[in-house]
């Protein structure tokens, strides 16, 4: 399954620390893009002083002085009306860099908001902001621009906010296409199952993982709109004669250029070299942020389309009860008439080989399935149908209703954030509660979930975490919105053999502690008997047969439990060769017509594949129920053997 953890991430505080340095560090080791950065900082520096250090003002005439070439009194020689270009060059800087600054900021808000929500809300948001973007693109940029001097009596900010505009789908595709890739982290679909709001989870976990493309494609940005202005101040608009800037500057010099052809060097040059200056910058930022995440989308919180109805009769006792859930990806159906109850403080496993289904129906239970998933079907919590409960039904009970770990708790966890920041934001959200209690509660949970030194994990960032401590770490976050039901997507799979232990016993002792119920998915019968009272055995998008725990390994009645028990090392008779089931578990798209096992069942008979087989009570246990025809002969062909 994909890994996803609910109940993890989430968090206060910005990383300022190990990667940003190491992006620093990086960054530093690339002399063009170090010393492309000190020239723009120098720039910067000398354009922001400019009215301190400047010779002379830079719109007095001297016309004694017309077209001089450098000299002690003008450094870098007069214009035709005699200017010092030096301290014009300086102030028209100041337009320069105001206008850079104010189009650049118009482009980087409207495309860091726009491009977030494009990639983050959802196809229909997508749809409108791509059209939009698409038509923003479609307009001549030189033509709005005419339009609003015009219409402004050129006025200099509304055509560089204008530009920016005109600039801002470069930064939206850019935002768009890192958020999508990052949406599907296991740490932002965990934030979602917890019922963050969006707003949030696009500033506190997307944007911060993606800043580095935005940064990079601000740099070449500013250099454009540098171009575009210096274009524009060439020819008048905008910064109107007689004050300065690099653009008219260049169109001052141009004017005289058979006369005094150096007059050209100083704005030319300098606009040039800022210009390439932001290029070199851009460079150097896109190999330092190149190992910025960039990962296939896995989950999104989703509701089916499914219009309502009724759902079946459940179990009174039961916290959780799923009714005819059926999962497809486009037409492909992966998932088929799940039905399961859940006991309040009970324990059910989910087993079954890989491939069969188990971790689909954990995510369609909880609701964070990708959009491309339709689920059907009834997920009834405290008396709610989930599946088809409002999105803030559906919010409020992830968490504090259910919570969810999984197989691989760093990729739960946002690198970004100390263990106390991920954690207090989700003690802060569920208890609201604050500075020292809130670190109490942290701590606290810490504790519970058996790590020896709670204030030094709390301290530490995920890539500090041993694969337990995560693991800990995780459940701690779970058990952070104190929930009714666990779902633990093969919470050991990938620890070592002590620590697999450890933490089942850990699941155990919780349960006995805060009588939260837990769904346990595992390939592995053996930790099953340990920690569940029910098992649901899955084969193939279905679950082919479910009972108490004792009851199922009593008498196992589908041919596929018995074969999963039989291949089973822990539960083998000692000293005898371990038992394959032959051939593989069919792929979704090429389940058999009837049963799904009977191509690897050696009961198979014709009725076996004529038709669909439906889940049957075993007629001497109520709550034993198996998917087989021939549930009765296999069970007085096996009594007639023990006999
Ligand atoms: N997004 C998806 N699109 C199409 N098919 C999918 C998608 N996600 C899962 N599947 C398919 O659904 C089937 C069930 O997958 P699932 O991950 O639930 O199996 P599993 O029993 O949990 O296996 P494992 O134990 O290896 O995690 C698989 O055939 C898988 O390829």
């Amino acid at each position: 399954m994909t890994a996803v953890t609910v109940e993890a991430s989430l968090v206060d505080e910005p990383d300022p620390t190990r990667s940003r340095f190491r992006s620093v560090r990086e960054y530093l080791r690339k002399p063009l893009g170090v010393a492309a950065g000190v020239f723009l900082l120098l720039v910067v520096a000398a354009v922001s002083l400019a009215q301190v250090i400047v010779p002379y003002p830079p719109n007095e005439q001297d016309l004694g002085a017309a077209l001089s070439t450098p000299s002690a009194d003008h450094w870098l020689g007069t214009d035709r009306l005699g200017r010092d270009v030096l301290s014009r060059l300086l102030v028209g800087g100041q337009h320069s860099l105001l206008g850079l600054a104010q189009a650049l900021g118009v482009a980087l808000v409207l495309g860091v908001v726009l491009g977030l929500c494009a990639g983050y809300l959802g196809r229909v948001v997508d749809n409108v902001i791509s059209r939009a973007t698409e038509v923003i693109m479609a307009v001549p940029g030189i033509i709005a621009m005419l339009m609003v001097y015009a219409l402004t009596d050129n006025n200099a900010a509304a055509g560089m906010v204008t530009v920016g505009i005109n600039s801002a789908p470069t930064i939206v595709r850019v935002t768009r296409s890192a958020a999508r890739s990052v949406r599907g982290e296991v740490f932002v679909a965990a934030s979602e199952v917890i019922g963050m709001g969006r707003t949030k989870i696009m500033i506190k976990h997307i944007l911060p993982n993606i800043w580095g493309p935005i940064i990079v494609n601000a740099a070449v940005l500013a250099a454009v709109i540098l171009g575009v202005q210096g274009g524009l101040n060439y020819i008048g608009l905008g910064i109107t004669p007689p004050d300065p800037s690099w653009g008219g500057m260049v169109s001052d010099a141009q004017q005289v250029l058979a006369q005094e052809p150096w007059l050209i060097l100083p704005s030319g040059l300098l606009l040039t070299l800022v210009i390439m200056a932001f290029l070199l910058v851009a460079d150097a930022l896109r190999d330092t942020s190149s190992g910025n995440r960039s990962r296939p989308t896995t989950t999104a919180a989703r509701r089916p389309d499914e219009p309502s109805g009724p759902a079946l009769p459940v179990s009174e006792t039961a916290v959780l009860s799923v009714r005819g859930l059926a999962v497809t990806f486009g037409e492909l159906q992966v998932v088929k008439d799940v039905n399961f109850d859940l006991a309040g403080g009970g324990a059910l496993a989910i087993v079954g080989e890989s491939g069969c289904g188990k971790s689909v129906t954990a995510s369609a239970v909880l609701g964070s399935l990708g959009r491309s998933a339709t689920v059907t079907g009834h997920v009834q919590f405290d008396g709610v149908d989930l599946n088809h409960a409002p999105d803030r039904v559906r919010a409020a009970v992830r968490g504090t209703g259910i919570a969810y770990i999984s197989q691989d708790p760093m990729v739960a966890l946002d690198p970004c954030f100390t263990v106390a920041g991920q954690l207090g934001e989700l003690v802060g959200r569920h208890d609201r509660i604050r500075g020292a209690q809130r670190r109490q509660r942290v701590l606290e949970l810490l504790g519970q979930v058996g790590l020896p030194d709670p204030e030094d994990t709390a301290r530490r960032y995920p890539h500090q975490l041993s694969g337990g401590m995560a693991q800990r770490v995780a459940i701690a976050c779970a058990l952070a919105g104190r929930p009714r039901v666990l779902v633990a997507d093969e919470p050991t799979t990938a620890l070592d053999v002590t620590i697999q232990g450890e933490i089942l016993g850990l699941l155990r002792r919780l349960q006995e502690q805060t009588g939260m119920a837990i769904v346990l998915i595992t390939h592995d019968l053996g930790v099953v008997a340990d920690l569940c009272q029910s098992v649901a055995v899955m084969y193939a998008g279905e679950i082919v047969e479910f009972a108490e725990v004792q009851e199922l390994f009593a008498r196992p009645r589908h041919p596929y439990t018995r074969a999963l028990l039989g291949a089973n090392p822990m539960l083998a008779p000692r000293g005898e060769r371990l038992p394959a089931i032959p051939g593989t578990v069919p792929a979704p798209g090429a389940w058999p017509s009837g049963c799904h096992f009977a191509d690897r069942c050696s009961y198979t008979t014709d009725s076996c594949v004529s038709e669909a087989v439906g889940l049957t009570q075993v007629m001497e246990a109520e709550d034993h129920h198996v998917r087989c025809i021939r549930q009765h002969d296999i069970a007085a062909q096996l009594e007639g053997q023990l006999r």
